[in-house]
């Protein structure tokens, strides 16, 4: 009996909801952003960075977002159209407002920063009217991103795209994505992330974000798990950095994973591929330890990489790298 049930009838495998941004990575590497005078432009946005890798993947992939009614808006849109993802219910801004930007600073390795400008933008302007429920009744699992509960019309859009879910028995994974500048009062988040949470089925998220999430930091692991199990969900992701991650099921299985050993270009950028190479196990019917295997083995490729998104990996190329990684170094997982 897998630990998810989906529903294998449905059109699309998976629908992420929230940001999507550009990234704008320097060339110029290891300096500050104020010394950085050459960028390279990647499709960006955690969400739109998931949607891209289970693409690559081979998965049937949604998304629901809005975009800048220019120039960006359209990159973005065709960016994903040439990945297969399927733009249906994409929106476009008609206000004005803009597409999301970051731009990153790659101090070092292992010390990177985001500069996010968001002010304004198109993805916080998703409204309630651009949620389709037959969209989401016919998709095994949708990823909520928590941004996008960050201001509203988004937030009532994403609360909606939940209720939606809920009642066709589309599985809901809630990717925390704690961005601090996005958030005008902790409280706020408090309320919005533990309501998406306690209904969620799957909750990925970093360490540091599960202490925001529980304004209670210095939980153990183990704790976190029991807090979101206990309301339901069914799996429970927590990531470590270059310390790894462990995740824990409702059965009562615990897994942990070091991370597998690369040259890290950049200290961003794993998260996404991690999700997006998990879920692919998940929905494979994987046991949870080939998941968090898979998931770590696609992270490590994208901190080795300049991109986000471009540099998302194909299956075969996930499995070539655990291989090439486990014949050097050993099992990175213990196994029962
Ligand atoms: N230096 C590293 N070497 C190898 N793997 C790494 C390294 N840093 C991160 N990872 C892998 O990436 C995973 C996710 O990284 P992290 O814990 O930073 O999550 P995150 O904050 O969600 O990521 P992101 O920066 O993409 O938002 C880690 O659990 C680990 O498997
Ligand atoms: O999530 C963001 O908006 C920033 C991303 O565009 C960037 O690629 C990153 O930090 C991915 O984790």
């Amino acid at each position: 009996m897998a630990v998810i049930e989906f529903d294998n009838t449905r059109r699309l495998d998976i629908i992420p909801l929230g940001r999507v941004a550009i990234d704008f990575n320097p060339v110029d590497l290891n300096k500050p952003l104020e010394e950085s005078t050459t960028f390279k432009k990647y499709l960006g946005g955690s969400p739109a960075n998931i949607a891209v890798g289970m693409a690559r993947l081979g998965k049937r992939v949604g998304f629901i977002g809005k975009v800048s009614d220019d120039q960006f808006g359209r990159f973005v849109t065709n960016y994903f159209k040439k990945e297969g993802i399927d733009t249906s219910n994409i929106a476009v801004a008609q206000n004005g407002e803009s597409l999301g930007l970051t731009f990153t600073e790659i101090l070092s390795p292992s010390e990177s920063s985001i500069l996010m400008y968001r002010n304004g933008v198109a993805d916080l302007a998703l409204a309630t009217e651009d949620i389709q429920e037959e969209y989401i009744k016919n998709a095994k699992a949708i990823i909520i991103s928590g941004t996008a509960l960050a201001a509203s019309p988004s937030r009532e859009a994403a609360l909606l795209a939940l209720e939606y879910a809920k009642r066709h028995k589309t599985v809901v994974i809630f990717d925390i994505d704690y961005r601090s500048y996005t958030w005008k009062a902790t409280e706020e988040l408090l309320v919005y992330y533990s309501m998406v949470a306690r209904s969620s089925d799957i909750i990925l998220g970093s360490r540091e974000e599960f202490d925001f999430m529980e304004s209670n930091p210095g939980s153990t692991d183990q704790q976190t798990a029991d807090r979101w199990l206990a309301c339901g969900n069914k799996i429970i992701v927590i990531k470590h950095g270059k310390a790894g991650s462990t995740a824990y099921s409702h059965d009562g299985g615990v897994y942990k994973i070091k991370p597998f050993p690369v040259q890290s270009l950049k200290s961003f950028g794993g998260g996404d591929a991690y999700a997006s190479a998990f879920l692919y196990g998940l929905m494979a019917g994987w046991p949870i330890v080939d998941c968090l295997e898979f998931g770590s083995g696609a992270a490590s490729m994208l901190v080795s990489s300049h991109s986000c998104s471009d540099a998302m990996p194909r299956v075969e190329e996930i499995q070539e790298f655990i291989r090439q990684k486990k014949a050097e170094f050993g099992e990175m997982v213990a196994r029962a």
